[in-house]
Formats: structure tokens, sequence, C-alpha cells
């Protein structure tokens, strides 16, 4: 009989798991010994810096993205990551290395006590096999459970003594698995939520990350198109539904109660796609709805609809839910909107360029299909006006605001697409939370585009700071990082951009590179 180490192997294979994230210890290595020849093993310094990796690749491919911990400290240091993950619906196959079974009731070095509660509430399903014949079965489950809608992280404690244990007779039958999802409405429902649509004066749609991570983007477009109406990017974007250049893109939503509100009055029917209503941030308390207004929200998450706090909607894949509404769409007869004006160029300043005047010269230079990764909380809104971004999947930001998603997701989202440029846009303080990830960029020749834009300030909190009349608070400023002995420190060409001339030059030359290269901006604060 083969071993559960064959059988697990076999069934990573045939799912179409052959890269395995992780950073291991004695637990793991087990799982690890006889690695095979058609796999790849991508190690982060950091378990952090591994999740980040595993989530960019995974939002990336959409495919699951198995990840390999060292028992609960491994764990624990990947929680920061999961908040992301959890929230971008990320098909993460978490394992974490288990103590022998015989050693964990007496708490003995490396045993992860509890295992399957640790990861709770941030993953779909954890466990810990009872015996060691249900390793395969068990890991085919969190592979199934982490891609079926609403999809998710799922974590399995593996103890280290099982893998040599021989599989049950049946164990092979697991690998073979094929489960699909349907979730297209009944003729019903459509014909319902189109009556809303076709009747409503004044619509607004706002769509979601669920759109792009579905690759319904120009399905979106079609029917903004049809109904000739403004489209909003819901609040707190983790990812670029709708081309933000097309004449009906208005922007981001702000993500407050009141600030939504406000921007959305007017419209009679408000339409969310594939996001939740809604990821509000700023504390700004108000009415949830303008004066006349009604909401309907097209979500594939249950539970994203059961918590709105108002409106209606309508569970079911919203790749499918658009392709089967369209039909019944009719063409409007109103004008379509008017394209947003561009914004003028910014002020440069005690030899430091404005944001604005990077992400402008960016958009002039960087491929047309390029991917950027995001993570300077600050500056997201002069990013949205200033760079295009016009296929699916071209934009990342942490979904929960974890901080240091940055540097490894870039790293794991060009692991997954090496025929798009992949460009991070790290503020030094989000830098910091993961800069080993420049490590693993070097080691593995990741050839992204890494712009750190060093401000010397957490300057989303400086925002925040003024917001919440906080005028006092310490921590707030990070002076005097040198980005680039960092990189070099780490194996990553580095350049310092301190002129428009000087990141003309570096952006170019890191568009041509086979390798990673680091470009740290001095940047004004926003
Ligand atoms: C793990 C973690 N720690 C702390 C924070 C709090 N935080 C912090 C520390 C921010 C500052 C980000 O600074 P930055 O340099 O990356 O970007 P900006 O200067 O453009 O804001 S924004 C924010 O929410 C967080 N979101 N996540
Ligand atoms: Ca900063």
């Amino acid at each position: 009989m083969p071993s559960v180490h064959t059988v697990t192997y076999s069934l990573l294979r045939r799912q179409g798991i052959t890269t395995v994230f992780g950073n291991p210890g004695s637990n793991e290595l087990p799982f690890l010994k006889g690695f095979p020849e058609d796999f790849r093993y991508v190690l982060g310094l950091h378990e952090g810096v591994v999740a980040g990796m595993a989530d960019g690749y995974a939002l990336a491919s959409g495919r699951p993205a198995f990840v390999n911990l060292h028992a609960a400290a491994g764990t624990g240091n990947a929680m920061g990551a999961l908040t992301n993950a959890w929230y971008s619906h990320s098909p993460l196959v978490i394992t974490a290395g288990q103590q022998a079974r015989s050693m964990i009731g007496v708490e003995s070095m490396l045993a992860n006590v509890e295992a399957p509660q640790l990861p709770k509430p941030l993953v779909k399903w954890s466990y810990e096999p009872a015996c060691p014949e249900d390793v395969p079965r068990a890991l085919s489950q969190a592979i199934h459970s982490a891609s079926l809608p609403p999809r998710g992280p799922v974590y399995v404690s593996i103890p280290h003594d099982d893998w040599d244990r021989e599989a049950d007779d049946d164990a092979e039958l697991v690998a073979e698995r094929e489960i699909d999802h349907a979730g297209v409405p009944s003729p019903a429902q459509l014909e319902r939520l189109a009556q809303r649509l076709n009747a409503a004066d004044n619509p607004v749609l706002v769509l979601g990350p669920e759109v792009d991570a579905r690759q319904a983007n120009g399905l979106a477009v079609e029917l903004a198109e049809r109904l000739r109406l403004p489209v909003w990017v819901a609040p707190s974007a983790s990812r670029c539904p709708f081309p933000n250049r097309h004449p009906c893109f208005r922007g981001v939503l702000p993500a407050a109660i009141s600030g939504i509100t406000a921007q959305l009055e007017g419209h009679d029917l408000i339409v969310v796609i594939g996001a939740p209503v809604f990821r509000y941030h700023k504390y700004a308390p108000g009415r949830y709805l303008p004066e006349g207004a009604r909401l309907v929200h097209v979500t594939g998450d249950a539970n994203e609809a059961a918590r709105a706090p108002m409106g209606d909607a309508l569970v079911g894949d919203v790749h499918a839910t658009l392709e089967a509404l369209l039909p019944h769409i009719v063409q409007s007869e109103r004008s379509m909107p008017e394209p947003l004006p561009r914004p003028a160029p910014a002020e440069d300043g005690e030899g430091r360029l404005a944001p604005a005047n990077v992400f402008d010269m960016l958009d002039a230079l960087a491929p047309e299909d390029a991917i950027y990764v995001k993570e300077s909380t600050s500056t997201v809104e002069i990013f949205w006006e200033r760079v295009a971004m016009r296929e699916p999947g071209s934009y990342f930001f942490p979904a929960a605001g974890g901080l240091g998603f940055g540097l490894p997701a870039a790293l794991g989202v060009q692991l997954a697409q090496p025929q798009r440029q992949v460009i991070g846009v790290i503020g030094d303080g989000s830098a910091s939370y993961a800069i080993t990830a420049l490590w693993s960029a070097a080691q593995y020749r990741i050839p992204v585009v890494l712009l750190i834009l060093r401000n010397d300030t957490y300057g989303a909190l400086r925002g925040f700071a003024r917001h919440m009349a906080v005028d006092d608070a310490p921590g707030l400023d990070v002076p005097g990082i040198d980005f680039c002995a960092l990189a070099r420190g780490y194996g990553v060409e580095a350049r310092l951009a301190d002129s428009r001339q000087a990141l003309e030059t570096a952006l170019r030359e890191g568009f041509a590179m086979d390798r990673p290269l680091l470009i740290e901006v001095p940047t004004l604060p926003t």
C-alpha cells in the first residue's frame, strides 16, 4: 500500500498544485522528504511573507495556493496575512506540521495545542485528522473547500509521524475528484432583477473585487454601456473590477457611511455587484442610503448578503449572473456619462517628488497590461486618478488593510503571471512589515519592480489623526530607513530615484530586467 506521503503528493499533482510556499521546522521535514522533482518550493524567511506570497499567487492565478507552515509559531506569524486572505476570498490551503501524535497531549515542544482553533476565525475550515489514514481525504476536502464559494483560506494540522504510515486501500480515489459550482439564478430571479434595472430612472452601479476575481469585468462594462449609468468601485477596493479610464467610471467610493450616501445622492437604484455592502473604514455615521434610493446586491457570498445593514440581495455566481442578466437588459436612451477629467500635474518640492508625479510617470512608462500591487495607504486615491488599469487582474491591495501584504504579494502575483510586469507600489511603513520578502525576490529572480514611496511617515495615520482630532499621538514617523541598502543586503539591486529623471531611468531599467529591482523614491507626504 502507498504511504500517506505518496498519496498526498499524487493528490496535489492531480489537482494542479505543485508549488509549495513554506518555511519549515522539524515537524515539516517528513512531509518535505523526497520532495518531487516536478514540485517547486518557494521559501519565505517569515511566515507572513510565505502567506503573503501564496495570497498573491492564489489571487492572480485564481487557483488554490498550498502553504506549509511550522506548527503554532509559524501559524501565528501568518495570521496578519490571513486577515487579508480571509476578506479577499483567497483560496489558500494552509498546512502546519504538528508534533508526533503521542507527544501532543503532554504538550511537548512544537506541539500545536488545539491546532484547529488557532487560525479561527480567519479560515473557512480548520481540522486535524483523527488518524493518519484520513490525511489525504482531509487535504482533498481542504482543496475543494478553499475553492468553492465563498472561497477562502482553510487550515489542516498534520502530525509529522503520519506521513510514512500506510494509506487506506481507496485513498487514491480522492485524487481525481472534481467539484464544479453552477450558481446561475433562475429565470424568474433574473427577470425580477432586470425589471428593477430597466425601470430605474437614475440607477448607479457599484462594483467589487469579486467581479475582478471572477473575470466578469467585460460583462460589467457591457452592462454599464447598455444602461449608460455611472460606475463606482466599492469602498476599500482590493481589486480593480472596471477599467478606470472608461467614460462610465466615477472613482472609488469613500469608505464611510455618510460619505457613500452623499456620493450616491439622487440615484433611485443602487446595484452592488461582487462587493460586501459595504467595507466601511472611517467612522462617519449617517443614513445608510440616500432619500428615496433602493439597493440590490448581487454576491457569491451568502454571509456578505446576510450581514448587510440594508437592501435586497441575490446570492449567485457573479460571472454567471451578469452573463445571464444581460439579454434581459434594455438598451437605455440615456446619454453616456462624460469621462472624468485628467488631473493636472502636481508640484515637487524639497528634493522629493509628489506622489502624483510619480504615478503620472508610472502611467506613462508602464506596460499597458501591468499589474499593480499597492500598499501605500495615503496615496490610494491619487493612484486611482492617475494610473490607468484596463485588464482584469490589474490591481491588488490588502483586503483587510493588514500591512505586510505588498512586497510578498507582488512576488506571488509575478510568479502566477510571468507574462505581465508586476509593479509593487509600497509605502515605506508597509515595506518594513515584510522586508524579508526581498530575499525571496532575489533568490528566485522574480522580475518585479518595487517602488518604495519614502515619505518617512505613516501618512495614512496622520490623515486619520486629523480626522479623529488626535494631534499628539507618538509613533507616527518612520525616518532614517535606507531601503537601497536593505535591498542590496538581501541581494536585490536598488536605485535611489530622487528626481524625475532618475525615476524615469530607473523605471525603464526595471521594466527591461529579468530580475527584481527596488526603486526608493523620496516623496512628499499627501
Ligand atoms: C499589520 C498592520 N499594522 C499597523 C497598521 C496600521 N496602519 C499603518 C501603520 C499605516 C501606515 C502606512 O504607512 P505607509 O508608509 O505604508 O503608507 P503611507 O505613508 O502612504 O500611509 S496605515 C494603517 O492602517 C496596519 N494597517 N496593519
Ligand atoms: Ca509612508
